[in-house]
Parts: structure tokens; C-alpha cells; sequence
């Protein structure tokens, strides 16, 4: 156990700080458990307290956070805390992170500020903090990332000359004067929305020239430059630094991991201290966030600002029922990430964030999309699948120069693909039959809704792009409508290939909805062969043309029908085969190579709930609810 002091001061910081959720910090139960608290290996003492977004109202309990000595990390960041930045806090000369922002904090920055000489990361953006930043900041030789946008800053910027500071922002503030040279690498973004800030990087806004004739000495100017001018400049850069290094860390993270070296910041975060471990495996339970809020972003007040707009931006719906998420970008770069896939949009990852949330993090290779197209896409997007429990909840997205990102929630189950193909033969359990019949209605449905309800083809259905859930009727596609994002196909040949792509489709970034019912169709035929369309036409070798509807074709033609079926399934025997043979006729008129003769996918849904009704395997209620669903897709119609 910590010390008798540190556990007091945690106990009285909270005793004394206003609190709506209970952190359950129960005296039973040893500190270094406590919702929050992470000690030192041997328990001894309490290194860091990240207490993010729990619902904190009113001022610090003052004399108590000062008694946690040892303390490297605080973050009390998106919570309500009001009055002065704690004083108790300068103490704290350990510390190497501090997260304060997102809270309402008023009056100056003081320059004891200067105190905390190990301090790698300060973070003060979003609260109401006013007065002039303080030279002493160039004490903190250590900080790599200064924050302090969205805030109502004044006076000039200060003329901050720290090495290895990356991250530097001071945008949206009230600062004056011109931006110190010292500042100047950092990128316009950094010193947005300060009216009377000039100078570089602020190309459009050159600081007024000295009259004609007029030679203004060099030191002059210096001195003009220093203060709270350099300062403010620096701060500003510090928001994008922090998007980029976000980014970097994510890659980072996957490195450190498989290299066992890599910076501090993007070490992994054991998920099961996270803040929330209830929901640290698995699918986010919801409603326990505290940020209703779209956009997590500092930057986010000043509407329409350079700031924000590279920064975490929250989509759809986050009505009742849906999760709300308090996390932002600097949260995924602690996250523990892990590499699932490279496919052909770019690679995922999974992460683990620091309360336990749970993500996919999607980082899209050559987007052509410009800023506005791509947030247009994706919101419309996201926007289609909050409606549907068949698509994949796609929760944010990050667009900057050199990234472009993409949250979606994070399905436990696997892909289709993977149970249908990952390790047969050894000790596995084959996928039955209900369950292929429930993945490929949950496919279609989830097609059905994109076209019907908002006349948007998906473009990319594949078994490793529908994601299974506990619940059979629940399984989700993923990466729907993200064609619009990239080049014309001939530049991306792995798109929507692998054996999906309908024969008329030219250029992969115009899917059409037939097209989407002939990739449904190959997906029908994966589910009764077991065969991977992906692979199949490689492996059908010598002449290359082969793909998967053309063998079943040419198998069905031959009248050797029970021949196409997965061998798996027959295996398994059972009363399927005429349910199989109906779903095989379904595949059969999806993918037909004229593609006017193809079902549309409601009718697609229809013959398959038809199927599986039609043989008494589904309970009234499931029955009910499925035809409800599809009539209300259908009874909304495409949309002009
Ligand atoms: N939201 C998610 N939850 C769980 N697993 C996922 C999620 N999204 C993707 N995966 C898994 O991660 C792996 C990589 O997915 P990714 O989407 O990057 O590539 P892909 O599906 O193979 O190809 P494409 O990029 O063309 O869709 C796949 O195995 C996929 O099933």
C-alpha cells in the first residue's frame, strides 16, 4: 500500500472536490486499485491519477492533490472544474504529464508553472484561462507538447525557445503582436483565431512594414517579437503537433510493441486499469460516457477555425441509445493499440483507450478526398449506419494532410471471413447453417437499408467486412460508402476485388446497387461453398478467369448441385439441403452477369427471410421484427 499520506490526500482530494459519479474509491479495497490510481510496480506509491470526463463540478479541494509526492501523471481533463488552476499542483515537481483541459478553469497561468521542470505534456486548452502566457515556460525544458488553445489568452507571445517541443498551440485565444522566430516552425494552425497575432507562419497576416527608408534595428525588433507574443505563437503550433503525434504514436504504439522499443508516450496501457473496466473487452456497453458533445476538439467553440478542423471530429447520432465517447486524439495515442489488418482501404487497428473503450481506428491509405467531400462522406455514412443495426456504428473521423482516420466501434466476434475460413480442420467449430442463413440476412439488410433508406450503394461487401456479434441477427458490415474517398479504380486494384466485383463495373469508385447485389451474391456462394472468392480464382490456377459464381455455374449446369456445398456443412447433415439449394438460386439470380436481371437487395431480403421463415426456424417475434424492418425500408423508398 501507498503511503498513509498519499492515501489521504486522494481521499480528501475527492471528499472535497464536487463529484455527480461515484469513482466507488471504497477504503476495503487497496488504493492502487482505486477507479483511476495507477502506483508503482511494488505498490508503494501512487505515480499516476487519471480521472478523465468523471463528472468532477467545482473547485479542487485545495491541500490534498500536493500530497501525492511521487505523481508523474494527472489528468482531471473534461470535467467541470472551476476557479484557479490548483497551486497545490506546482508542487508536484515529478510530474512529466498534465491534463487539465476541457474544464472551466479562470484567471492566469502562473509562473510557478515554471516549477515543474520534468513536465513533458501540458495540456490547458479549452477553459477560460486569461492573462499573458508566462515566460517561465521556457523552463520546462523537457515539454514536448504545450497546449493552450481555446482560451481567452491576451498580450503577446513570449518568446519560448524549447528544443524538443513538437506539439505547440495557442489557437483561438486573444493574443497580440507578432510571432517570435522561435515559434515560427510551428504551423499556421497552431496561431489560428488570434485576431491581432501576425507574422510568420501566418502568411496572409504579415506584421506591419516598417515605413520606406526606415531601418529598424535588429535587437528592437527582437524585443518587439518576445513576451507573451512568442508564446502565444507557440501554443498554437502545439494543437497541430499534438494531432501528429497522435497519429505517430498509433504507428509507434504497433512498433513498440513488435520492437520492444519505441517512445514513452506510446507505451501500452494495460486495458484492465482502465478508468471503466467493465467495458474494457469486448462491445462498448454505452451510456456511461460523460461528453455529449459532437466534436471532442478544443477547438471546437470557434466553429469553422483551423484548429479544429484537424482534430477529432465525432459523427452521427449520439441520441439515447448510443454510446457517447469522451475520448480525443491524445487518448488514442496512449491507447494500447494492435495491428488487425491491412486491407485495401489501409490498415486497422484496434485500441484499447485509457478508461477501456474499445475502438477500431481505420487509417486510410491515398484518400483523394478533399476535407469537405470526406467529412460529407462519412457523416452521410454514419449517419445511414447509426439507423441500422447491420452496419457497423462508424463513430468519428481525423483528416489532416497526411492522415486520414477513421473510428468505428469495435466488434469482438471476427469476421465472417474468419469463421468461415480461419483454421479449418483443427479443432475448430464449423460455422451451422442457421448461423451462414443469419449472416447473409444480416448482409443483405444492411445493403437493403443503405440503398432504400439513403440511396447509397455500399461498395464494398466481402465476408471479411461483416462483423459477427453475439446476437446472429446482429452481425454488421463495415466500410460502406467509403468509395467516394478514393481515386478512380485503375490507381487501386486491390479495390472491391477479390472476386466480388461484378464484371460490369468499370471504375470501383462508382458501385451501383446491382453491383452491390452481385457482391451479395458472391458472399451467398462463400457462405455454401467455404470457398474464399479471394482465393479462388488464383488457386483455380491456369486459366485465371475462373472465379467463384463461374464455377458454381459451371458445377450446377452439370447437375452435381450438392457438389458446390461446403463439405463442412454436409458434414454436418441436418434438414438444410433445401434451404441451402434456395439460397444457392438466390446467389445464382445476384449474380447474374446482366445486371438488370438481379433482384434489388429488398427483394434480395425478402426471399431470404422467406427461406429461413418458410421452414419454421424462426420464432414468431424474430419473424415479426425482421419483416418490420425491411418494410420500413422498403416503405421509405430511395431517396431523391
Ligand atoms: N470494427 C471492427 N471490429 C472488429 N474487427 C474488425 C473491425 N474492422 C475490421 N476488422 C478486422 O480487421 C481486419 C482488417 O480489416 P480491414 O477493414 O482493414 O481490411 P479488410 O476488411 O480485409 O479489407 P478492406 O480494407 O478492403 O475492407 C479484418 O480481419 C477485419 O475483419
Amino acid at each position: 500500500e501507498p503511503p498513509q499520506q498519499e492515501r489521504s490526500a486522494l481521499q480528501e482530494f475527492l471528499a472535497g472536490t464536487p463529484h455527480e459519479r461515484a469513482l466507488g474509491w471504497n477504503a476495503s479495497v487497496p488504493t492502487c486499485d482505486w477507479t483511476g490510481v495507477r502506483c508503482d510496480a511494488a505498490n508503494a506509491t501512487v505515480l499516476e491519477l487519471h480521472l478523465p470526463g468523471v463528472g468532477l463540478i467545482g473547485r479542487v479541494a485545495p491541500g490534498t492533490l500536493g500530497g501525492l509526492q511521487r505523481l508523474q501523471v494527472l489528468s482531471l481533463r473534461d470535467n467541470r472544474l472551476l476557479g484557479d488552476i490548483p497551486s497545490d499542483l506546482f508542487g508536484l515537481t515529478q510530474l512529466r504529464k498534465l491534463y487539465l483541459q476541457g474544464n472551466l478553469l479562470t484567471g492566469a497561468i502562473p509562473a510557478e508553472v515554471g516549477r515543474l521542470a520534468s513536465l513533458e505534456h501540458l495540456a490547458l486548452s479549452r477553459n477560460n484561462l486569461t492573462g499573458a502566457i508566462p515566460f517561465a515556460l521556457n523552463n520546462l525544458t523537457k515539454l514536448r507538447s504545450l497546449s493552450l488553445d481555446g482560451n481567452s489568452l491576451s498580450g503577446s507571445l513570449p518568446s519560448l525557445s524549447i528544443p524538443r517541443l513538437q506539439v505547440f498551440n495557442v489557437s483561438y485565444n486573444d493574443l497580440n503582436g507578432s510571432i517570435p522566430s522561435s515559434l515560427a516552425r510551428f504551423p499556421p494552425e497552431s496561431f489560428a483565431g488570434n485576431a491581432q497575432l501576425c507574422g510568420e507562419p501566418l502568411i496572409d497576416k504579415p506584421c506591419q512594414p516598417p515605413p520606406p527608408g526606415v531601418v529598424v534595428p535588429s535587437s528592437k525588433k527582437k524585443r518587439k517579437l518576445s513576451g507573451a507574443a512568442v508564446v502565444a505563437i507557440a501554443v498554437g503550433v502545439g494543437a497541430a503537433a499534438l494531432l501528429a503525434l497522435v497519429l505517430l504514436a498509433l504507428c509507434a504504439v504497433h512498433r513498440h510493441r513488435h520492437a520492444a522499443s519505441g517512445e514513452e508516450e506510446v507505451k501500452a496501457t494495460p486495458p484492465t486499469r482502465g478508468l471503466t473496466p467493465s467495458t474494457a473487452s469486448g462491445e462498448m456497453m454505452g451510456g456511461d460516457f460523460t461528453s455529449s458533445s459532437k466534436e471532442i476538439s478544443a477547438a471546437a467553440a470557434a466553429a469553422g477555425g483551423a484548429a479544429e478542423r484537424s482534430r477529432l471530429v465525432f459523427v452521427g447520432k449520439q441520441g439515447p441509445g448510443q454510446h457517447h465517447y469522451s475520448f480525443d486524439l491524445e487518448d488514442l495515442l496512449r491507447a494500447s493499440a494492435e495491428v488487425l489488418g491491412k486491407g485495401s482501404l489501409g490498415t486497422s487497428y484496434k485500441a484499447v483507450l485509457e478508461e477501456g473503450t474499445t475502438v477500431v481506428v481505420k487509417r486510410l491509405r491515398d484518400v483523394a478526398a478533399a476535407r469537405r467531400e470526406f467529412a460529407a462522406c462519412v457523416e452521410a455514412a454514419a449517419a445511414a449506419a447509426a439507423e441500422h443495426q447491420n452496419l457497423v456504428p462508424l463513430r468519428g473521423y481525423y483528416y489532416s494532410k497526411d492522415e486520414k482516420l477513421l473510428v468505428v466501434d469495435y466488434l469482438p466476434g471476427g469476421s465472417l471471413s474468419a469463421r468461415l475460413h480461419g483454421s479449418r480442420g483443427t479443432g475448430r467449430t464449423p460455422m451451422d447453417w442457421e448461423a451462414r442463413m443469419r449472416a447473409a440476412l444480416c448482409a443483405t439488410r444492411g445493403v437493403a437499408h443503405l440503398h432504400t433508406a439513403h440511396s447509397l450503394a455500399h461498395g464494398n461487401v466481402k465476408s471479411s467486412n461483416l462483423l459477427l456479434r453475439p446476437d446472429p441477427n446482429a452481425a454488421a458490415l463495415s466500410d460502406y460508402c467509403l468509395h467516394q474517398l478514393f481515386p478512380p479504380a485503375p490507381a487501386r486494384p486491390g479495390w472491391s476485388s477479390g472476386g466480388y466485383r461484378a464484371p460490369e463495373l468499370v471504375d470501383a469508385r462508382r458501385p451501383t446497387f446491382r453491383s452491390d447485389v452481385y457482391s451479395l451474391g458472391v458472399l451467398f456462394l462463400e457462405i455454401l461453398t467455404g470457398k474464399s472468392p479471394a482465393h479462388h480464382a488464383s488457386l483455380d490456377g491456369a486459366d485465371g478467369a475462373v472465379d467463384l459464381p463461374r464455377w458454381v455455374q459451371s458445377v450446377v449446369r452439370e447437375e452435381w448441385t450438392a457438389e458446390v456445398f461446403d463439405a463442412e456443412l454436409v458434414r454436418m447433415g441436418g434438414s438444410a439441403e433445401e434451404e441451402m439449394v434456395a439460397l444457392l438460386q438466390v446467389a445464382m439470380a445476384c449474380v447474374s452477369t446482366a445486371p438488370d436481371t438481379r433482384p434489388d437487395a429488398p427483394e434480395v431480403v425478402r426471399m431470404i427471410e422467406e427461406i429461413v421463415g418458410g421452414h419454421g426456424r424462426t420464432t414468431t417475434e424474430e419473424s415479426e421484427g425482421t419483416r418490420g424492418a425491411s418494410e420500413e425500408e422498403r416503405s421509405r423508398g430511395p431517396t431523391p
